[in-house]
């Protein structure tokens, strides 16, 4: 049975960001994540989760400036030390929260850029290095062009040939299914060719990017497919919900009872 996170970027927008940790634990939900947690201080965040008894499943390194178009800067190469600052800065929040996986952008670079391609290298390696440190996976996620005009990192097989050329075992893929669909369609094969080198899941259902119950994709069958496949992590919904977050919530009924 899969275990879902809430991703409090996304759902519970009727509530303020502290007050999602509430609301997603009030609705069932044992675990979040979210794009980024740096507004607020780390023990603020890490209060939030233990008074709601809920695990920490992924957010993401500082973006860069991202009210201002940013995307993440692994792939800028003029933007190193941003990336160490960052690495750092998202280490803070690793501690207090306990988060066993965190996400690297990549930034907005052409994808066939050699200078960007060894920035994302160098900034993926060096983050990787830190973070095994302390136990933690770095997950490199393929985004689509039509979300994210002009992303870096937008081709599955590509991510999984470089994770393999880096070789580091905490560099893991994140598996986005709506980006899966999106770029490549075939989301069953894919996953099931990519499970060996995937550690952390998210779901929302094209076209819409809404709940997993509508759209072009069979959420019950992949959901299956994730047992059969042994896949042991968390699943991310990582939807915009077509409505009220709680009224869209009916899809996870029958899968309640396990872990989330
Ligand atoms: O957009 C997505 O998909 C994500 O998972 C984010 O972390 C990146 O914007
Ligand atoms: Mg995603």
């Amino acid at each position: 049975m899969p275990v879902f996170a809430a991703n409090l970027t996304m759902m519970f927008n009727e509530w303020g960001f502290l007050d999602r940790f509430d609301a997603a634990a009030e609705a069932g939900f044992t675990a979040v994540e979210f794009l980024f947690p740096y507004d607020h201080p780390p023990e603020i965040v890490a209060e939030r989760l233990r008074r709601n008894g809920l695990t920490q499943a992924l957010f993401n390194m500082p973006p860069g400036d991202w009210a201002a178009g940013e995307r993440g800067l692994a792939a800028l190469p003029e933007r190193f030390a941003e990336v160490q600052a960052g690495v750092a800065k998202a280490l803070d929040y690793a501690a207090a929260t306990g988060v066993k996986r965190i996400h690297i952008m990549a930034g907005l670079a052409a994808s066939d850029d050699a200078a960007a391609m060894a920035a994302y290298r160098r900034s993926v390696e060096h983050a990787a290095g830190r973070l095994a440190e302390a136990g933690i996976d770095l997950l490199l996620e393929p985004i689509n062009g039509r979300d994210m005009p002009g992303y870096f990192l937008n081709d599955f097989d590509r991510t999984a040939a470089l994770i393999g050329e880096i070789g580091l075992g905490n560099v893991k893929l994140q598996f986005d299914i709506y980006h899966r669909q999106i770029i490549h369609g075939d989301v069953a094969k894919g996953l099931e060719r990519l499970m060996p080198l995937t550690g952390h899941v998210q779901i929302a259902n094209p076209p819409g990017r809404h709940e997993p119950d509508d759209g072009e994709l069979n959420y019950p069958f992949l959901f299956a497919e994730l047992d059969r496949l042994g896949y042991q992590g968390f699943v991310g919904c990582e939807y915009r919900p077509r409505g009220a977050t709680l009224d869209g919530l009916g899809w996870i009924a029958p899968y309640r009872g396990a872990r989330s």
